[in-house]
């Protein structure tokens, strides 16, 4: 179709045709559409309530957008808006005519006379109690929110748009991308955010069920000359996508990407900081991401704009897609692998459709299966019989590990700059450990500690990410969690577990991110090997923290010593000055010649003075005529502690292999950075990556 035309698509069921039939007549049997059953039992997808519904809509649309972006390795810029649609707004958007209430007493927030006066003397009281504990210097309670604020049937209604620069979607693709549960692109084996086919989805299906506003699509794919327009609801029914409008537009700005724009009701204000921690959170680990975050609504002392900026260019590579490992397959998939194979005979298919299976290797394998398997078997032969055969060898054969390569960590550099834009901290170290395996998928575990900074609270802050997503709720039950508190001895890294303000943040990638549930919120902690990985990940961290908070105390503790000889030096001055002069008074009087031998204080000050002095008689000679003074000594005394720093400086350094003057950091530019052409230096300190 060219642009400007529109069209109704095929998949528009006819009105007559909407309601599947239930059941036969003689029948208790009655089934249900994909979408039916997540409409029924959304909260298991993330979309519990209208506050929970509007986060999981912008972390589903979010991370689409970076699933997008990245499979073109184009640099993220996201933009998120949520509109705040007042009631009066929204009503014109339906068509529907604002109506005043006629009969108050039908409504649920409706007081009667008495019941206000009653409340209302409850409140004048409560103020009352308030006023007084105020004025006697007691801590004064918030005032419990008055009644009358919102009715139970008030809803609130947001716009949320989404818009990237990616990949954008295939234009005939589009009504079932958006419009039909479990369909999707990410199905394969690869480390995506996305991987059910369904967040889209659910996202329209609560705008039909609290709205029931249609989805609007744009979207445009590289070097294309028309934007993709599809405005479209789903039949829940049926599981189809219900098409308004889809139409191709024209293009002249060469856009690329997609701009998703859905309406639905909400919870802005209970669900903001959540909202606003997921930005950040995302921020951190996808630092390579610009986003521009916005809430707009009437009132403009509410509205909130953040840009998080791009703060390196570097993104980690592409994931790629991979085959099974022999030992994650079950019966299932292997049926359906040897339906899809393009391949001959057994040996082909075992050495093409599974990692970790070489010729040599697969030939042993057949001989192993029996004298009924042989190499040239057609593999359309195979039985099911013959099926639960090769599983089975599957299970108990040794076949090495994958070997992680298809996996796209954030990479420890991404990881370190990320904490360092977002918290700030005082000291971090991060490590990235290497491939292992669950079930046949590899995964890889990285982690960064991080001790102070700004807008952390004291003790333990967890960050987890799985897939590069941040994970905000149940955290309690999480590996990450559950590791960091129970399994990591703080103290033997010199770490105060509830007095210092520590980050701890782990992120998980793997081909499948073993969730528990559907709705992506965390990885259980009863994984024997990812919970070893994430325990040792964190250890390595702290293990260099350990080591520059050792120093740190170290210095502390020299800093203090030198503070407090110096903060002596006026009294001792002082002292030492006065005791001399009264010897000077009653000598001059005895004239008297006295070796000082014994006075340990007089020796010590002498010892480190310039004057040095064979008797006393020069010294107060010295004194008399003023030539030694209270501020010569105390100068002195300075000088000393001074120069015994140093010389302790000068040991601690020699000790712990510090043979040069502190360092800066610099960054060198390469100036052609092709993709993936650098290494990464690693220390405890840093990680410092080497363009090539
Ligand atoms: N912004 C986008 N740009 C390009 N393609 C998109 C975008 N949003 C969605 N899609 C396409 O639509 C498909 C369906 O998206 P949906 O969110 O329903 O599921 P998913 O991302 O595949 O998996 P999950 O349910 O786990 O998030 C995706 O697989 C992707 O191909």
């Amino acid at each position: 179709m060219e642009p400007g035309g529109s069209s109704k698509s095929q998949t528009e069921p006819k009105k007559r045709q909407s309601k599947t039939p239930r059941k036969p007549k003689d029948s208790v049997l009655e089934q249900k559409s994909p979408a039916e059953f997540f409409a029924e039992n959304k909260n298991i997808a993330g979309f519990d309530n209208p506050g929970k519904c509007l986060y999981t809509t912008v972390r589903e649309l979010v991370e689409n957008s970076l699933d997008s972006t990245e499979s073109i390795s184009e640099l993220p810029v996201i933009e998120i808006t949520i509109e705040d649609i007042e009631k009066s707004k929204f009503n014109s958007m339906i068509g529907l005519i604002d109506r005043d209430r006629v009969d108050e007493a039908l409504y649920d927030d409706y007081e009667t006379a008495k019941a206000r006066e009653k409340r209302l003397a409850k409140e004048a009281r409560a103020q009352e109690i308030q006023a007084k504990n105020a004025s006697v210097g007691k801590k004064v309670k918030e005032p419990p929110a008055s009644k009358t604020m919102k009715s139970r049937g008030e809803a609130s209604f947001y716009k949320v748009t989404c818009k990237d620069n990616g990949k954008g979607m295939p234009h005939d693709d589009i009504p079932n991308m958006f419009g039909r549960v479990l369909s999707g692109t990410k199905y394969g084996l690869k480390q995506t955010r996305g991987k059910f086919g369904l967040g889209a989805k659910m996202a329209l299906i609560w705008s039909k069920m609290s709205t029931g506003l249609p989805i609007e699509i744009s979207s445009s794919m590289k070097s294309q000359n028309y934007i993709s327009f599809c405005r479209l609801d789903i039949d829940i029914h049926r599981n189809i996508p219900h098409v308004h409008l889809h139409e191709k537009q024209d293009n002249k700005d060469q856009w690329h990407g997609a701009e998703i724009q859905v309406v639905i009701e909400g919870n802005w204000t209970t669900y903001r900081s959540k909202i606003l921690h997921y930005m950040r959170q995302m921020a951190v680990i996808t630092p390579y991401a610009e986003f521009l975050f916005k809430f707009v609504s009437d009132a403009s002392d509410k509205n909130v704009t953040i840009r998080f900026a791009r703060r390196t260019d570097v993104m980690p590579p592409v994931p790629l897609e991979t085959k099974h490992h022999p030992s994650s397959v079950d019966l299932l998939l292997i049926k359906r692998l040897i339906e899809e194979t393009p391949k001959q005979n057994l040996l082909q298919f075992l050495q093409h459709e599974f990692v970790n299976i070489r010729k040599a290797y697969a030939e042993r394998l057949i001989g192993e299966l029996g004298p009924e398997f042989s190499p040239k078997m057609p593999i359309k032969s195979i039985t099911s019989q013959q099926i639960v055969r090769i599983h089975q060898l599957f299970r108990q054969a040794k076949f090495d590990d994958p070997s992680g390569d298809c996996l796209s960590p954030a990479g420890e550099y991404n990881l370190r700059l990320g904490i360092i834009k977002e918290l700030h901290p005082d000291m971090v170290a991060t490590y990235s450990g290497s491939a292992r395996v669950f079930e046949g998928h590899p995964f890889i575990v990285e982690a960064g500690v991080s001790v102070g900074g700004k807008d952390v609270k004291q003790g333990l802050n967890i960050f987890r990410f799985a897939n590069r997503i941040p994970l905000l709720f149940e955290q309690g039950a999480d590996v990450v969690t559950r590791t960091a508190l129970k399994r990591i001895n703080w103290s033997g890294y010199k770490i105060n577990q509830t007095q210092d303000k520590i980050g701890v943040f782990v992120s998980i990638v793997s081909t499948k991110i073993p969730f528990k549930g559907t709705g992506k919120e965390y990885i259980g902690d009863d994984i024997t090997e990812i919970a070893s990985a994430v325990k040792s990940a964190i250890q390595q961290c702290c293990i260099q923290l350990k080591t520059k908070i050792v120093k740190k105390i170290q210095a502390r503790e020299q800093q203090e010593r030198k503070r407090s000889l110096s903060m002596y030096a006026d009294n001792a001055a002082t002292a030492a000055y006065n005791v001399l002069e009264a010897m000077e008074k009653s000598q001059a009087s005895k004239k008297q010649r006295y070796e000082v031998k014994d006075a340990e204080m007089h020796k010590e000050i002498l010892t480190h003075s310039t004057v040095r002095k064979e008797t006393l008689r020069e010294l107060y000679e010295e004194i008399s005529a003023g030539a030694i003074t209270k501020e010569m000594l105390r100068e002195k005394l300075l000088q000393h502690v001074e120069q015994v720093d140093y010389e302790m400086a000068l040991e601690y350094a020699t000790h712990s292999g510090v043979s040069e003057e502190p360092r800066e950091a610099i960054f060198i530019q390469s100036l052609e950075a092709a993709e993936d052409n650098f290494m990464d230096l690693h220390s405890p300190a840093f990680v410092f990556r080497l363009f090539c």
